[in-house]
């Protein structure tokens, strides 16, 4: 019986299904075999030695070590475009509550609420809050994956104009993108040109503080900027300066902070984005399903460090699961020793990501101790399970 912990709260459509398949909630994270996490930050956590897997409800893992993982063996996981709808949904209505004062409005409409005169006031009233359409502006969109593609579309449909930037998109994403979204081949390209810029990408070493000075300054004057990806992507300082000065007419984030939360012309969401019934049911449905197969099965499927190796429910036999330093003559050795253990392997699939090297075995025969201590003193290996169904 495998033990998961809970690093913060998940939806129970996918607690309900790992307790159905015999799964055991524990307390204390140290004898957990898995942890379910949304954003609570593991950066500093030390990683147990039962911890085989993190799956994380939802897509940026910039709060997991998943570097550190990969090294002790544990596998990390997303929920890949599980949440991307509610989080477009948001971003849209980010958009058109800057271009018009609907907030404004809004709390207007509150402050007078006991006015018997509040129809003909709010007659006069009303142009404090007009505002300006969507329909024919300019959208940048910084990252066209699951979030940004779907804004994408949105945009489109709302009458738009739409320009990508994604230097990393694969052919297949990019064969799935609307035709009629323009393709910036820089960055500085999309900054000029765009009334409104919004950024979709996750917070790596390479794109955190992407939104610099440098890049604030190459935006078109009173443009709009949207962040519902990561607060770590903005040189908050360089925007408090542009919406002082009238340089951005107006940030919206997910991501409040106390700079954020001071900012002038600054509309502020308290990490909303993922929140809606259907995200947290999708991501955790998704989630389980994968720290199931993983577990259950030894398959990795949407793992942030180690690469897709699927080879089916594993019905009957045994598995070898090696996670190894992607260097040659690690699974010559590997089989060598397995061949002594007088095992046979029936099935097999390697796949390396980076560094990171994961072998799967199907094998015939009696997998011993001896062999399993064995195969982890070899040269290269981090961990080895043995999996039985
Ligand atoms: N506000 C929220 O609640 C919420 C919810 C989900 C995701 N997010 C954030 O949004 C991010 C994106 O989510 P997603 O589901 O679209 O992820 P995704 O992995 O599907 O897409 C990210 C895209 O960014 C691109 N990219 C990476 N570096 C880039 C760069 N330097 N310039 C341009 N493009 C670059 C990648 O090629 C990829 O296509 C997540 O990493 C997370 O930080 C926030
Ligand atoms: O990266 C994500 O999926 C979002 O930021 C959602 O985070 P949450 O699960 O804490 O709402």
């Amino acid at each position: 019986m495998y033990c998961i912990h809970c690093m913060n709260n998940i939806s129970t459509v996918g607690t309900d299904a790992l307790e159905a398949a015999g799964y055991a909630f524990v307390e204390d994270p140290a004898a957990a075999n898995a942890w379910l996490v949304r954003s609570a930050n593991l950066n500093e956590m030390e990683m147990p030695h039962d911890l085989l897997a993190i799956a994380r409800a939802g897509a940026g893992v910039n709060n997991i070590p998943v570097e550190r993982c990969a090294q002790q063996g544990v596998v990390v996981f997303n929920t890949p475009g599980a949440n991307a709808n509610a989080v477009k949904e948001l971003v849209i209505c980010g958009m058109l509550l800057a271009c018009r004062d609907i907030i404004g409005g809004v709390e207007w409409v509150h402050e007078a609420s006991d006015d018997p005169q509040i129809a003909k006031r709010a007659e006069k009233a009303k142009k404090r809050f007009a505002g300006f359409e969507l329909a024919g502006k300019r959208v940048g969109v910084i990252g066209l994956g699951a979030i940004g593609a779907e804004v994408a579309d949105a945009l489109i449909a709302l009458g738009a104009e739409v320009m990508g930037y994604d230097p990393y998109l694969s052919i297949n994403a990019a064969w799935g993108l609307d035709r009629r979204i323009e393709h910036a081949t820089d960055l500085d390209q999309l900054l000029s040109a765009c009334d409104f810029v919004t950024l979709h990408v996750p917070a790596t070493d390479s794109t955190r503080g992407m939104i610099s000075a440098e890049a604030i300054s190459k935006m078109k004057h009173g443009a709009v900027l949207l962040n519902f990806a990561r607060d770590a992507l903005v040189d908050e300082q360089a925007l408090a300066e542009a919406l002082d000065d009238g340089k951005l007419a107006r940030y919206v984030t997910d991501f409040a902070n106390p700079a954020s939360a001071n900012m002038k012309n600054a509309i502020v969401l308290p990490h909303l984005g993922a929140s809606t019934g259907e995200a947290e049911d999708n991501c955790a449905v998704m989630a389980a399903n994968q720290l199931r197969d993983y577990l259950e099965n030894g398959n990795i499927v949407n793992s942030v460090n180690y690469g897709r190796v699927d080879l089916g429910p594993l019905v009957s036999g045994t598995r070898l699961a090696l996670f190894h330093e992607n260097v040659q003559g690690v699974i010559g050795e590997v089989s060598q020793a397995i061949a002594r253990g007088g095992l046979n392997i029936e099935n097999m699939s390697n796949v390396s990501r980076g560094a990171n090297a994961y072998t799967l075995l199907e094998v015939t025969g009696n997998v011993t101790d001896a062999l399993v201590s064995e195969l982890e003193g070899l040269t290269g290996i981090r961990r080895v399970r043995h999996i039985v169904r």
